[in-house]
């Protein structure tokens, strides 16, 4: 089986890599922004033609939530556009697309977790330009899968968790929102998601919304990584509700995972579980380089 990473070099792409050492009998085309511009439909046509890929996981994204609020052409013609031509190339070759979306495509006014069926309302570019990107796969093509995922984090790339580690060395002050409540999720636990769903190769396409489980605040996750890197003595950090930003996100994110763990029989791990576990292994991996 050949399968296309898009956006690998980002971080869920670089979790991909990593957690892809330990499967076998698939080949794996990972390609960067540098190697395979989604929204050239030039490159994409003859890539499609001569790989023939059975599986495209698109983790190609314009991902800076604060800059789409001014940069909205290119946050859609990447989120959106080349979606489309992604779909369109994966319904001509029989490729099955795995698409990864997000929690900001919801306004937050909820006050239970969401599910695949609740209306969606974006309130920032971004979740916009994500949200048409779903719309342009299941418009144009049937065998694929959507996967909504929120505040994801990892060892790799620009991200909260990084963020928090960073200025917790530098013994900086910070002042963390609570105005949010969604879900961390640990990046690798999605990759691993998505490798399973491909080795199964199963049939049951659709949307489905996949995240750690329960639920924090940014604050919550911050005071965390602290307390496991046991830094919360030597950092001033401090709970604010408002933190101003340009664009707005939404109050309430959390999202209803039972179709995913019912149809591939998962059992998704609890966010603070994740985190703590990741850090175990980043400090054992540091431990080790000594
Ligand atoms: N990060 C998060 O908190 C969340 C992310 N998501 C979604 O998950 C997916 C993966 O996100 P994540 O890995 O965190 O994002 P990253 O920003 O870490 O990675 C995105 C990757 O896409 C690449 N890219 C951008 N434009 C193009 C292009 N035109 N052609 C090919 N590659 C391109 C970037 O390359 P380069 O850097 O070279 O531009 C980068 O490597 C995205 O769909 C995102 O919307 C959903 C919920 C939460
Ligand atoms: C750095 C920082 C941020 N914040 C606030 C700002 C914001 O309200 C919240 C989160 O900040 P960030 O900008 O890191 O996260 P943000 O870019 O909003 O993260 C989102 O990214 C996209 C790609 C998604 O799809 C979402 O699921 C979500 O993960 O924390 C603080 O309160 N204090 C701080 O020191």
């Amino acid at each position: 089986m050949k399968v296309l990473v898009t956006g690998a070099s980002g971080q869920l792409g670089k979790c991909l890599q990593k957690q892809s050492k330990t499967t076998s009998g698939i080949e794996f085309l990972f390609e960067t922004s540098q190697t395979l511009d989604i929204t050239s439909e030039e490159a994409l046509k003859p890539y499609f033609q001569e790989h023939q890929p059975d599986f495209c996981i698109n983790c190609a994204a314009y991902t800076n939530v604060e800059a789409a609020e001014d940069d909205k052409t290119r946050a859609f013609q990447v989120n959106s556009e080349a979606v489309k031509s992604l779909a369109r190339l994966c319904k001509i070759h029989q490729t099955k697309l795995v698409h990864v979306s997000t929690d900001y495509v919801f306004d937050g006014l909820k006050l239970s977790p969401y599910v695949e069926t609740d209306s969606v309302r974006p309130i920032n570019i971004y979740g916009a330009s994500k949200l048409q990107g779903e719309t342009m796969v299941l418009e144009h093509m049937h065998s694929y899968f959507i996967l909504r995922t929120s505040w994801l984090y990892s060892e790799f790339g620009h991200n909260f968790f990084n963020t928090i580690l960073k200025k917790g060395e530098e013994r900086a002050e910070l002042n963390i929102t609570t105005e949010q409540i969604g879900t961390p999720t640990n990046a690798n636990d999605l990759a691993k998601f998505i490798l399973n769903l491909i080795a199964a190769d199963s049939d049951a396409f659709g949307l489905y919304h996949y995240s750690n489980t329960g639920e924090a605040t940014w604050y919550d996750f911050a005071r965390l990584i602290l307390e496991e890197k046991q830094l919360e003595k030597e950092v001033s950090l401090k709970a604010t509700f408002s933190y101003p930003t340009k664009a707005r996100r939404p109050k309430f994110s959390v999202m209803d995972k039972s179709k995913a763990e019912a149809i591939f029989q998962t059992q998704i791990p609890h966010w603070r579980e994740s985190l703590v576990g990741l850090l175990k292994e980043v400090n054992q991996d540091l431990g080790h380089r000594e």
